[in-house]
């Protein structure tokens, strides 16, 4: 007989809209008894996802499963990045970026019949600082937005926007000075986006024409832009076509060197991490097995 596979479902109690009570009953109902053997834990505090991932690494199980969004998503990467254990994903956050760009279904039962399917695709990461992320960083006003957002109480995409309305005109854009194709590069941005995949979140294309496992990254500057302008920029981001706007440059690399004139702020896959001036990203090809839905890009 096969050995069954050991897997650890690691769930987030305040990733997204609602409770994840019901999720323990789903994933033994629908999970695959015969192919896998699994332990669930629920987070109890930030950071506590990378602690039950170490411990899941040293105790040799096939399988991590953030049960979450892409703030849970990252501490685990945290950890799996460049080892054998994959990574799956119930995409149960506000946003589920790298969820929705790898094809894995919202509705956990369907996320559950993913990981029985277990398709499993080598994918990129990078770093940032040396800290790794899969789906998305950046620095200045999106990461700006990502501390506001974590502060407040509530969460969803609709708290969100009301971070994004009531912030834009009174946050001051940054000098930044960087080098591309051996030129110095000096000029005011907005925010500047890492993009491994090719969305924030909730279908918001930052970089549609990013891949994941092309061993490159996808450097997003975005200026400043008049109020008048969201509603276009919101159609682009939704349409795949925000490289066609005029206040948008992309960059696509596997480093990058970033200085800011001031310390501004950094996000990681979504969650603010720190405020910095210099900024070293880089990609680390095919350092990830991820459990996949779909053909992915
Ligand atoms: N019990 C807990 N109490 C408070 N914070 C927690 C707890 N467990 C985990 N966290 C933190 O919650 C943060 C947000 O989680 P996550 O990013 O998964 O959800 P989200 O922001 O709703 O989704 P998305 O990132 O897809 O928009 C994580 O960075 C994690 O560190």
């Amino acid at each position: 007989m096969q050995r069954k596979e050991k897997l650890l479902f690691v769930v987030n109690p305040i990733s997204g809209y609602g409770k994840k009570d019901q999720i323990g009953a789903l994933i033994d109902k629908y999970l695959d008894h015969h192919k896998y053997e699994y332990q669930l834990f629920k987070t109890n505090f930030p950071g506590h996802a990378r602690e039950l991932a170490q411990k899941a690494v040293s105790d040799e199980t096939d399988m991590v499963i953030a049960v979450g969004g892409d703030g849970t998503i990252n501490e685990i990467v945290n950890v799996l990045a460049k080892t054998q254990v994959k990574l799956g994903i119930i995409p149960l956050g506000s946003g589920n970026g790298l969820g929705r760009h790898v094809g894995i279904p919202l509705n956990p039962k369907k996320a559950i019949n993913s990981i029985n399917k277990g398709k499993c695709l080598p994918i990129d990461t990078c770093l940032v600082n040396g800290v790794t992320f899969v789906n998305m960083a950046g620095v200045g006003f999106e990461a700006y937005i990502s501390k506001v957002f974590n502060e407040s109480n509530e969460r969803g995409l609709l708290t969100y926007l009301k971070c994004v309305i009531q912030h834009f005109n009174n946050y001051r854009t940054e000098s930044y000075e960087f080098m591309v194709e051996g030129k110095l590069i000096k000029q005011r941005y907005l925010t500047i986006a890492f993009a491994n995949s090719q969305q924030y979140g909730n279908n918001a294309y930052v970089a549609p024409r990013a891949s994941i496992k092309d061993g490159y990254l996808d450097v997003v500057f975005v200026q400043t832009f008049p109020f008048y302008y969201w509603p276009v920029l919101i159609f682009k981001t939704l349409t795949k076509k925000l490289h066609t706007s005029r206040y948008i440059k992309t960059h696509r690399t596997k480093h990058f060197h970033l200085k800011a004139e001031h310390p501004v702020p950094m996000h990681v896959d979504g969650d603010f991490h720190s405020s910095l001036a210099d900024f070293q990203v880089e990609i680390q090809p095919k350092s990830l097995n991820l459990i996949v839905g779909k053909e992915v890009i």
